[in-house]
């Protein structure tokens, strides 16, 4: 499918109006014909044979078909851009709808300024398609044909020799318009490197400035502006190649018309007014050649925008999100058999090997494992960010897979590590996955994560507004926030991926001692780094390079002198606590 069907699968939701538009757009074009027509009308009839009570008359028409193409012009123009504008909105949303539906594999391999690149830079190269360069289009075409006629209809001899011209200014088009493609193809490209730098530039401005690498970051940024405003410079030396020629063919035409037309006149072939009307027409040939060269640019400009748009579009999430029409209660039983696992992004590096255990409903689990040894990802298998790529993950007996994606997540809450809060008032953010939960509800669980007081301590209390990604919380503050939102989502299984690792030791005792109480009927895995949060855990797995190196109670774990058993006693070595004293 050309970019011109795939913009038509969208416009034509708005046929109405631009059937409307197309008839005007005919009907103003029909009513150009006017004007030069009386003008030679004028000449011949008022001027050269004296018919004075013509003139009224005449003059009466020009300036009423005038007024009526104005207002034609004005319609059509405002319903072009009604129905681009409209058109947008549905592309901009069936857009955003798809990202919505992408998983996390599409997210690991595409750039967010690239993404942004394609919600603004090319949707505003498909809206001034539509609402402008369709209809100019139009015009052009209807301009240009309704000359040949009505100028072949007054000497066609004269028109004949105009029309010579063409078939170079054709052959020019094509070959601009060749030339055009590759180049606003790279200049998207280059913009969607742009932008990606500066949104990674201002998301990652703390560590830019930690660091002093502002020149470095200038330097950037300097390189990819020059690359950019390169292409821009290519697209002009392309558009300065063509344009001129264009534009000098076009001129040309006048002088044909005003030196042939001329002989004629002087050789009675045609009348005066007759030359007059038709240098009036030249113009309708004139602007359609003249403009030829921008439209093609306006056109290249969006069939490379329609490009990553239609690539995002297209692009298939490895985790289908399907809606069910039922709902299937969890009871909180997960089960790994033989799961093994590696990134799609990165398939020759296996990360989880042969992983194997079982946990029963309202049972916690711990893990624990240095790092990169696969913790989160193997977390990441029970909420379906990433599906095994060989073995079966069970929940309640059955394969994850055969979950309605947003029905199991809706019962399996991860608190991530890398926690993000949106710009938005405490409790929207608190609430975001259970809106309707009850205000006693949310204070209980915020007392849970030891929120309440610091939330009410602040000057608005819930209503206190974060800035983006939680500026203006602290560490510890934005994890026990994110804590609470999954508590408030109320799961049947939880998930806390290093959730209280900012916290002091007291302060996560004192939340873990209340998540035991609230979770007793949960089943909840928690990964730690602090043995102190995970001992109490009814069974515990340790990993390491993707494999399951040592399970069991924390007694169990400790008696086997391992992995578990020398990062207790570093730990509690760290607090200056003697084994046995603890
Ligand atoms: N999106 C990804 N694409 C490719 N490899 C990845 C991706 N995410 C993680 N990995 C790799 O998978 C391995 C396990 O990562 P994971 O985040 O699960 O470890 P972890 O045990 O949770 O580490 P940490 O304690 O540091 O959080 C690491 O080697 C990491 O480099």
């Amino acid at each position: 499918m050309n970019p011109y069907q795939w913009i038509w699968r969208y416009a034509r939701r708005y046929k109405g109006k631009m059937w409307l538009a197309a008839i005007l757009i005919i009907g103003n074009s029909l009513g150009i014909i006017v004007v030069p027509l009386l003008g030679g009308a004028i000449i011949d009839q008022v001027i050269n044979q004296g018919h004075t009570e013509r003139l009224p008359w005449m003059l009466a028409v020009m300036i009423g078909t005038t007024l009526v193409r104005t207002l034609m012009r004005y319609t059509y123009q405002i319903l072009c851009e009604r129905v681009g504008q409209n058109t947008l909105y549905d592309v901009r949303k069936d857009l955003f709808n798809k990202l919505q539906s992408l998983d996390f594999n599409f997210f690991n391999t595409v750039r967010t300024g690239d993404i942004m690149a394609r919600m603004t830079g090319d949707m505003d190269a498909i809206r001034h398609f539509v609402s402008w360069v369709s209809y100019q289009v139009i015009e052009c075409v209807l301009w240009f044909f309704t000359a040949v006629v009505v100028m072949s209809t007054i000497s066609w001899p004269l028109m004949l020799a105009l029309v010579a011209v063409t078939p170079l200014i054709g052959i020019l088009t094509i070959k601009m318009s060749q030339a055009a493609h590759p180049v606003f193809f790279q200049i998207r490209q280059s913009f969607s490197r742009l932008n990606s730098m500066v949104e990674e530039n201002i998301s990652g401005n703390r560590v830019v400035k930690a660091f002093t690498q502002e020149p470095y970051e200038i330097q950037k940024f300097d390189k990819l502006n020059d690359d950019y405003k390169q292409r821009n410079m290519a697209s002009a030396a392309v558009s300065r190649r063509y344009l001129p020629v264009l534009d000098f063919l076009a001129s040309i035409l006048t002088v044909i018309a005003l030196l042939l037309g001329g002989y004629f006149v002087i050789t009675k072939q045609m009348t005066l007014g007759d030359l007059v009307a038709f240098n009036g027409f030249l113009w309708m040939l004139n602007q359609p050649m003249r403009m030829s060269g921008w439209l093609i640019n306006d056109m290249q400009r969006f069939s490379a925008a329609t490009i990553k748009i239609r690539q995002m579009l297209g692009a298939k999430s490895q985790i289908p999100v399907n809606n069910a029409d039922h709902y299937e209660k969890i009871h909180g039983t997960v089960e790994f058999r033989h799961v093994n696992f590696e990134y799609a992004d990165d398939p020759t590096q296996p990360v989880l090997h042969d992983i194997n255990f079982q946990v029963a409903p309202g049972q916690t689990m711990g893990i624990l494992g240095e790092t990169g040894s696969g913790k989160s990802t193997l977390m990441n298998l029970i909420t379906r960010f990433y599906d095994p790529t060989s073995g079966e993950v069970l929940i309640d007996g059955k394969n994850a897979k055969d979950y309605p994606v947003r029905q199991l997540r809706d019962q399996v809450t991860i608190v991530m590590q890398d926690q993000f809060l949106f710009s938005d008032t405490i409790k929207d953010n608190i609430n975001y996955g259970n809106r309707q939960a009850d205000p006693g509800f949310i204070h209980a669980m915020a007392d849970v994560a030891d929120a309440e007081d610091f939330i009410t301590d602040m000057p608005a209390g819930y209503d206190t507004v974060v800035g983006e990604r939680g500026v203006g919380l602290s560490g510890g503050q934005k994890q026990r926030i994110s804590l609470t939102r999954a508590l408030v989502k109320d799961p049947a299984i939880l998930i806390l991926d290093d959730t209280t690792s900012a916290l002091d030791m007291e302060t996560e005792a004192k939340i873990q001692k209340e998540l035991r109480r609230i979770t007793a009927d949960k089943t909840t895995f928690i990964i730690a780094t602090r043995i102190s949060s995970i001992r109490q855990a009814d069974q515990i797995i340790v990993l390491q390079h993707g494999r399951i190196i040592e399970r069991g109670t924390h007694d169990e774990l400790l008696a086997k002198h391992g992995y578990y058993f020398d990062t207790y006693q570093k730990q509690l070595g760290a607090l200056g606590v003697a084994p046995g004293e603890e």
